[in-house]
Parts: C-alpha cells; sequence; structure tokens
C-alpha cells in the first residue's frame, strides 16, 4: 500500500472505532471460537470495557494489545468469566463460545472453565508433586476413570507443554521448586490436562527470562495446532512474533483489530500507529 493510501486510512478521530461493537468480523462462511457483541465490562461505576465486538478464529493466536490499564486482562477475563470471582464487576452484552452464550444460566463456569482454560502472569502451581499440579484437573472433572488413564493425561500433557524430559524422572518432587520457567510450563500443562479448546493467557512471560520466553513462544505456536490461544503481553515484539491476528486496546476501547501484519505495518487507526511507534503507552 502506499504512503498516501496509508495516511488517508488513518484516522483522525478518538477511539469510536467502526464496526467494534457488533457487527460480525470474521469472513463470510467463517465460524469463530470466541465472539464478544457489545461486551462492557464494570467495575463498581468505573466502565473499564466499553462496548467490545470482537471474534477470536479456532487454532489462531490473538494477542491482545495496548497501554497499561487499557483493559487488556478485564477484557480477556471475561471470556472465561473470571470476572465473575471480582464481586464489583459487572459483565454486559453477549459473548459466546462456539456460537452458544457463555453467560447463560445453564452454564457452570467452572465446566466453562475448563473449556477455557488459563494461564497467569505469575507461574502459580499449586503446592504439590509436579505429578499432581496436572493430574488434579482431570480427577476432578471426571475427565480420566482409572490411574493408568489419569498416568497417561499426566504425561501427555507434560510433553505437549514441552516440560516432559526436563521432569520425566521427579514427577513426586514438589511443582513449585521448578525454574520460573519450567513452573509457567507446568502451568500450561495443568491447562492442558483438562483438555481445554480455548487457552487464555495473561502476559505468561512477564516473569520469565529470554531464554524462557523463547520456550514459551515457541510452545505457543506449537499449541495452536490444537488450541485457540489468546494472548495478552506488553511487548510488541512478542505479539508480532507469535500471534496471526492484534487486538488494540485504548481507555476500554477495541480500537482495532486484524491481521498482525496489518496491525503492525498499516495500522487503520493513529491511537494504534502512536502506540505501535512507541508515542505513547
Ligand atoms: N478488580 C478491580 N477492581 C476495580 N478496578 C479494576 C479491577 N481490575 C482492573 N480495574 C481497572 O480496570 C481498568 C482496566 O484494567 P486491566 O487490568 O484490565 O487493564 P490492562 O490493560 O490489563 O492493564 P495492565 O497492562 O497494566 O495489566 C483499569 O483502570 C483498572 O484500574
Amino acid at each position: 500500500m502506499n504512503s498516501q493510501a496509508t495516511a488517508a486510512q488513518v484516522q483522525t478521530e478518538a477511539p469510536a472505532p467502526q464496526g467494534t461493537a457488533g457487527t460480525p468480523l470474521v469472513g463470510p462462511g467463517e465460524q469463530a471460537k470466541v465472539s464478544a457483541r457489545n461486551a462492557n465490562v464494570y467495575y463498581g461505576d468505573k466502565h473499564a470495557i466499553k462496548d467490545v465486538g470482537l471474534d477470536i478464529k479456532q487454532n489462531e493466536v490473538t494477542a491482545f494489545i495496548g497501554p497499561s490499564g487499557c483493559g487488556k486482562s478485564t477484557f480477556l477475563r471475561c471470556l472465561n468469566r473470571m470476572n465473575d470471582t471480582i464481586d464489583i464487576a459487572r459483565v454486559t452484552g453477549l459473548i459466546t463460545l462456539d456460537g452458544e452464550d457463555i453467560y447463560a444460566k445453564r452454564v457452570d463456569p467452572v465446566q466453562l472453565r475448563a473449556r477455557v482454560g488459563m494461564v497467569f502472569q505469575k507461574p502459580n502451581p499449586f503446592p504439590k508433586s509436579i505429578f499432581e499440579n496436572i493430574a488434579y484437573g482431570p480427577r476432578i472433572h471426571g475427565i480420566a476413570r482409572h490411574k493408568d488413564e489419569l498416568e497417561e493425561i499426566v504425561m501427555t500433557s507434560l510433553e505437549r507443554a514441552g516440560l516432559l524430559g526436563e521432569v520425566k524422572d521427579r514427577l513426586d518432587q514438589p511443582g513449585t521448586g521448578l525454574s520460573g520457567g519450567q513452573q509457567q510450563r507446568l502451568c500450561i500443562a495443568r491447562a492442558i490436562a483438562v483438555h481445554p479448546e480455548v487457552i487464555l493467557m495473561d502476559e505468561p512471560c512477564s516473569a520469565l527470562d529470554p531464554i524462557a520466553t523463547a520456550k514459551i513462544e515457541e510452545l505457543i505456536d506449537e499449541l495452536r495446532q490444537n488450541y485457540t490461544i489468546v494472548i495478552v503481553t506488553h511487548s510488541m515484539q512478542q505479539a508480532a512474533r507469535v500471534s496471526q491476528r492484534t487486538a488494540f486496546f485504548h481507555l476500554g476501547n477495541l480500537v482495532e483489530c486484524g491481521d498482525t501484519e496489518q496491525i503492525f505495518t498499516n495500522p487503520q487507526h493513529r491511537l494504534t500507529q502512536g502506540y505501535i511507534t512507541g508515542r505513547f503507552g
């Protein structure tokens, strides 16, 4: 695209992004794995997420970027009802998984969170053995019927999380004794063990060194063959490396969402351009 066209397409108005509140964002014939329409989140009087509409495609990595406090984590938590655990949080609008309203009365949030797993900023293994960290979820969700099956799930999950080789001889040792990067991969293995369809990651590398970060990024790329992944990140380099789609948030608005390459090379909104070029944020 030439620079004239680019300049013409960069909007100069304040963030009232067209098409983010309710229009379908996936192409014709495409089914979004997760969709939001007119999603709002309030913490008491504070309006933290404002009329957001977004489609998340299956087997892709979608990155949420934007300045601190813009609502990335709040919106991420809408996608598996983690905001339910915050007393003052209120969510309105429609959020669907495979077309079904996840806030419908019949939906059990615990079952939902097995389908839409979460990995947090700080690795948070349970104070139990490596084996038990993984086995706990399948056991309480009734996924494994007997011991052999449980062992199989633990091994497969560790393998998929790229951790099996490092821990196979110490499965009975505490998960908290692993390095930070290993702990985060253990948390990813724990999420995988209950057979999720979507994995939400809230700044999963922010507590890790560059080598551990690179391992998690490689893992994210592998995992998207089998899962739909949404990642909140402060690192634009990370968003560019791991995601196929990027959504830029600002002051609770979804300003722009598109192919990652387009967002980073040809953003449509001046706020996105300002953020990715480091002019604010
Ligand atoms: N539990 C809460 N109670 C009240 N306000 C909250 C709560 N959590 C978040 N907020 C507010 O909602 C807004 C969005 O916060 P959120 O953590 O979602 O932003 P973020 O983009 O993820 O920020 P960061 O990049 O710094 O993690 C902020 O103004 C924040 O202060």
